[in-house]
C-alpha cells in the first residue's frame, strides 16, 4: 500500500432540496485508498447512490466535501446506464474514443464487448444486461483511476456477472485502478472486495480493509451465556444453543466453537442491526 488515498469524505451531508427534512447522507467522512476494490452496501434508501453521485462530481453536496485527490480521470457508470438511444454499439464506442482523445483503450473496452453485442446493434434495442454491457465498455475505455459503479451486476445473468467482474478485476489490478461500486449482491463481493463501505440511513456504519474488518469479529457457536466484553452484532439462540456474530474485544474465550466469518456473515449481520454496527 502507498498510503495514497484516491477519495476521500469529510464531514459529507446531502439533503436532496433546501426544503428536504431528511438528510440523504450525514456526517460521512471516510479515505479510500488507491488501488483498493470497495463495496459500497446498504439497504434500499441508505445513500449508495447519493455518495456515488457526488464522488462523480453531478450533485453539490449539501455539507463537507468529496474529493478524489490528484486524480483526473473518474468514470462513473449511473444505476440506469444512460446512453444514447440512437447510436449504435460500435457508434457509441466511437464517442467513447472521440470524448477521450489520446487516451481512450480500444482494447479494453472490447473486451467487455467481447463476441456478445454485434457492433451494428442500436443501444435502444438491447437488452437491460446488454446496456450494462456497452456503458462498462465506455468507462474501461477511459482507463479511469478512479471507477464508482452504482449496482453494476444487477441486471446481468449470472454467467456474464462472473466474467465481467473478473475482467473488471483483472483491469483494476493491472491498471492500479481504485473502484467504489455498489451492490447487494453480497455473495459477489467476496474474493472480489479488499475494502469495506457500509451505509445505513445515510451515515457509514463500517469502513475498513475487509481483511481487518474481518480479523476484528468472530461466529460463536455454543451454550448461551454472557458475550462480554464482546459486542455483540447479531444472535439467535435455538433452546439452549446459541449462535452470534460478535465484535471481538481481545482472544473468545469461553465454551463456543469460534470461526471466522465470511463477508456475507458479516454485511448480514451489521445489516440486520445497522444501529449497532456503528464503528
Ligand atoms: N432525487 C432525489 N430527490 C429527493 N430525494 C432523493 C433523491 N434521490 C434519492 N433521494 C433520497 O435519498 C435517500 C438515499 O437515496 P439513495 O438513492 O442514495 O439510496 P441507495 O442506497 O442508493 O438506495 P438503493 O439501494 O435503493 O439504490 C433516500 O431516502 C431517497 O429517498
Amino acid at each position: 500500500m502507498t498510503g495514497d488515498t484516491a477519495l476521500e469524505a469529510e464531514g459529507l451531508g446531502l439533503r436532496y432540496g433546501r426544503r428536504a427534512r431528511r438528510w440523504a447522507l450525514r456526517d460521512c467522512s471516510f479515505a479510500l485508498p488507491a488501488g483498493r476494490i470497495c463495496a459500497l452496501v446498504g439497504p434500499n434508501g441508505a445513500g449508495k447512490s447519493s455518495i456515488l453521485t457526488l464522488a462523480a462530481g453531478l450533485l453539490r453536496p449539501t455539507e463537507g466535501r468529496v474529493t478524489a485527490p490528484g486524480r483526473e480521470r473518474i468514470a462513473y457508470v449511473a444505476q440506469d446506464k444512460p446512453l444514447h438511444p440512437r447510436l449504435t454499439v460500435a457508434d457509441t464506442l466511437r464517442m467513447g474514443r472521440e470524448l477521450n482523445p489520446g487516451r481512450w483503450d480500444e482494447p479494453a473496452a472490447r473486451r467487455v464487448i467481447a463476441d456478445e453485442l454485434d457492433p451494428r446493434g442500436l443501444v435502444r434495442d438491447l437488452s437491460g444486461g446488454q446496456r450494462t454491457r456497452v456503458a462498462l465498455a465506455l468507462a474501461l475505455g477511459k482507463r479511469p483511476e478512479l471507477l464508482l459503479l452504482d449496482e453494476p451486476m444487477a441486471d446481468l445473468d449470472p454467467l456474464a456477472r462472473h466474467r465481467l467482474m473478473g475482467l473488471l478485476m483483472a483491469d483494476a489490478a493491472e491498471r492500479g485502478t481504485t473502484v467504489l461500486m455498489s451492490s447487494h449482491i453480497l455473495t459477489e463481493l467476496e474474493g472480489a472486495c479488499d475494502h469495506l463501505l457500509l451505509l445505513a440511513g445515510g451515515r457509514i456504519r463500517l469502513d475498513g480493509a475487509v481483511d481487518d474488518l474481518l480479523a476484528a469479529h468472530a461466529l460463536l457457536t455454543g451454550p448461551v451465556a454472557d458475550l462480554a466484553p464482546h459486542t455483540v452484532i447479531d444472535s439467535r439462540t435455538t433452546g439452549r444453543q446459541l449462535t452470534a456474530l460478535v465484535r471481538r474485544e481481545g482472544a473468545v474465550e469461553g465454551p463456543w466453537d469460534v470461526s471466522s466469518p465470511s463477508l456475507e456473515d458479516l454485511l448480514l449481520a451489521h445489516l440486520r442491526h445497522p444501529e449497532g454496527a456503528a464503528a
